[in-house]
């Protein structure tokens, strides 16, 4: 069935971010309202963006997405309309989804482009859904919206990133003629966050560190024995106060105790996004790399998944499901051997998970239907 009801439009969800100088500050005040990050991490925070001209990297990456993604759509004869919004900058979700709304769409559904379980990459996309469908019906618009299942294992996802790191390897291995288990380190690299999100992150899923093991687990037992180096996850773009944890060991810390260790060289794999936005160019191309030079390291760092057509095909198939099961049919939802795919509604990702200190509302409300 060429179509995707109940469903009447789908949305390309993202985080958003500034297109010219004069639009970072605005940016970095949307991002951080209420979120008590303090003032100095923000300047830091704002050079990285101004370092780039003022402009992140994320909207090209999700205008090139939203390309595939609508390639893919008509290739399989879906017309349904993907349109694209943001939490924290235009074209913000709220306004997207009026435009649509006013054209007489009902019921939208969200690609957000998170693969994880965590506040930051799950629940507060629910929020913003809950704030838009708020504001729509106090202009009496009515709408709701549903997402897509966090993909972290789907064989989709998975497949993009074992082919990025297959490349990232021959990349490797040309720096450094034979990888060696005892002089290299593969090093998964994800965003940090809070150890107060991580426990929320596993109320009602495995939760965000054990995602990433499970896919790293996975990528590393489709890669060839003798590249089968040590690996680990580290992390990045650690923000908040210093006196708050959040989750360890970070990159450049990790590096610099494994040269000390006597190795000789890493690949980071940046499996915790699926672009080369601000972290990736900032954080990992800029900092970390520069780091590595600093430890006389061979560097290499993976590309992330973009619009890799396994990606791509996987997010559409993810919408089908979806839109499958909101029919009340019984589907397939594939997922990594020995993992679970985190269903909406049958005790992950429901109503209980992520909560933070605050309570917002969200939506959906995915009752837990085990
Ligand atoms: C898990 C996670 C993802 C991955 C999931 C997903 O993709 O959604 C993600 C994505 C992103 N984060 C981004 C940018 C920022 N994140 C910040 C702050 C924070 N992120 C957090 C977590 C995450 N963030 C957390 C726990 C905070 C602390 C404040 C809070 O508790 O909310 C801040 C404030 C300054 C700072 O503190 O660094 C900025 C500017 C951009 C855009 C980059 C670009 O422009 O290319 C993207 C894609
Ligand atoms: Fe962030």
């Amino acid at each position: 069935m060429n179509t995707t009801a109940p469903i009447d439009a789908l949305i390309l969800m993202s985080f958003g971010g500034p297109e010219a100088p004069e639009e970072v500050v605005p940016f970095l005040r949307n991002v951080t309202a209420g979120r008590g990050i303090p003032e100095e991490r923000l300047e830091e925070v704002g050079e990285h963006y101004f370092g780039f001209g003022g402009k992140s990297p994320i909207n090209d990456q999700n205008k090139a997405l939203l390309a595939a993604l609508r390639g893919e759509l008509d290739r399989r004869g879906i017309e349904t309309p993907l349109i694209w919004g943001n939490r924290n900058w235009d074209p913000y979700l709220t306004d997207e989804v009026r435009k649509l709304a006013q054209d007489g769409a009902t019921q939208f559904l969200s690609i957000d482009t998170s693969a994880y379980s965590s506040y930051s990459s799950c629940r507060q996309y629910r929020e913003d859904f809950a704030k838009t469908i708020d504001t729509l019906q106090d202009e009496g618009l009515t709408v709701s919206i549903d997402k897509i299942r966090q993909f972290y294992n789907h064989p989709g996802y998975a497949d993009a990133c074992a082919d990025c790191l297959h490349q990232g390897l021959a990349d490797f291995r040309s720096k450094v003629g034979r990888i060696d288990s005892a002089k290299h380190r593969i090093l998964f690299v994800t965003h940090s966050i809070p150890n107060v999100m991580q426990d929320a992150s596993e109320v009602t899923t495995n939760g965000y560190r054990a995602q990433h093991e499970e896919l790293i687990d996975h990528l590393m037992g489709r890669i060839d024995e003798a590249d089968r180096v040590p690996s680990e996850l580290v992390y990045c773009s650690r923000s908040g106060s210093p006196e708050v944890p959040w989750l360890e060991p970070d990159v450049n810390d990790r590096m610099t105790e494994l040269a000390e260790e006597g190795v000789t060289g890493v690949v980071l794999v940046p499996i915790g996004f699926i672009s080369d936005h601000m972290e990736v160019a900032f954080d990992l191309d800029t900092e970390a790399k520069e780091t590595a030079e600093e430890l006389g390291l061979d560097f290499t760092r993976v590309d992330t998944v973009g619009t890799h057509d396994a990606f791509v095909r996987g997010l559409v198939d993810l919408v089908e499901e979806r839109a499958a099961q909101l029919r009340g049919e019984g589907v397939d939802a594939p997922a990594l051997p020995g993992t679970k795919a985190l269903v909406p509604g049958s005790g992950a990702c429901s109503i209980d998970c992520c909560r933070g200190r605050i309570e917002r509302a969200t939506y959906p409300n995915w009752a837990i239907a085990n």
